[in-house]
């Protein structure tokens, strides 16, 4: 039987449903409406796009989307004093800045300047301290977002062996952190790992996230396993591919994840419910 498939789409949806009604019933009390900023640095295509749909998700539930268009030579200390901005203005719930930023920009300091409590995209290293520590923070979009799908299967993550395919800051990292505290048994492999096919084998829960069109065949899949394909890899024709070969797995697999609509709209689902919890947190 071929694997079922998980409608991140779907999922996605039902989630801004929730987060609107959230937001009608805070209008109806009095209370704020989650503004959320997005900042766009340069002219990356698929940034533009990513931020396009991110926008459009805030008006659809109903957010303030406080948006920053900003040109690929924005200096470090102009990106910084936008920054300083957001973090005082009391209308801003949320900051988001798409990555990747142009090279001359030092990423890591920018996001370290956002205040934690505002840092929707769960990348402050006093979220990422707080995901370590299994303590209540924002959470990073794409991991969580992935937990939130596999809560739409029929998998029990404890004691299950999870294998995560990538070693990033952004998915692999905060990946491995989510599965293990959901009691999963995890291996993390990345561009070093010997016998990657071997690791692949062995999962009940595979997590590929390495950005590479197909780079997992198919057979490697383990009978039964749950394949969650993270990559989103545009083709020459426009296409979207995953990083998992997907006729075979599609044939081992229990559960999978379509590229594109399976992980990508929850994590941008995962943006709106992080920004309406930072929300909350400030504003009450
Ligand atoms: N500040 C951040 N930057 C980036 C993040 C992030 O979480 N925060 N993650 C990725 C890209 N990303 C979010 O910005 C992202 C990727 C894909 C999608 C998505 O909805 N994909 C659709 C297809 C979209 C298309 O047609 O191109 C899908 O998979 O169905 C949303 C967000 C890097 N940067």
């Amino acid at each position: 039987m071929p694997a079922r498939i998980i409608d991140g789409k779907a999922i996605a949806a039902d989630i801004r449903d929730q987060i609107q009604t959230a937001v009608s019933e805070r209008r109806e009390h009095g209370q704020s409406t989650p503004g959320l900023a997005v900042v766009l640095v340069g002219d990356n295509a698929a940034s533009s796009v990513y931020v396009r749909m991110k926008r459009r998700d805030c008006e659809q539930v109903g957010f303030v989307s406080q948006d920053y268009d900003l040109p690929a030579t924005t200096t470090q200390a102009e990106l910084m004093a936008l920054i300083d901005e957001l973090n005082a203005n009391p209308a801003t719930h949320g900051i988001l800045v798409q990555l990747p930023l142009p090279e001359s920009i030092d990423a890591q300091a920018v996001i370290e300047r956002i205040d934690p409590a505002k840092d929707v995209d769960g990348f402050h290293p006093q979220n990422v301290g707080r995901l370590v520590l299994r303590l209540p923070g924002l959470r990073s979009c794409t991991p969580h977002g992935v937990m939130t799908l596999l809560q739409h299967t029929d998998v029990d993550p404890v004691g299950a062996h999870a294998v995560v395919v990538g070693q990033s800051n952004i998915v692999g990292r905060p990946m491995a952190l989510e599965l293990l505290n959901a009691r999963c048994t995890v291996t993390v492999c990345h561009s070093r790992t010997r016998d990657l096919r071997d690791q692949v084998a062995q999962a009940d829960i595979l997590v590929a996230a390495v950005g590479w069109t197909g780079f997992i065949p198919g057979e490697w899949i383990k009978p039964g396993a749950t394949v969650i394909d993270v990559g989103i890899n545009r083709q020459p024709d426009g296409r979207l591919l995953g990083d998992v070969e997907p006729a075979t797995a599609m044939a081992r697999a229990a559960w999978m994840t379509p590229v594109p609509g399976g992980v990508g709209p929850l994590t941008r689902a995962t943006l709106l419910e992080n920004t309406l919890a930072a929300t909350r947190q400030l504003d009450g």
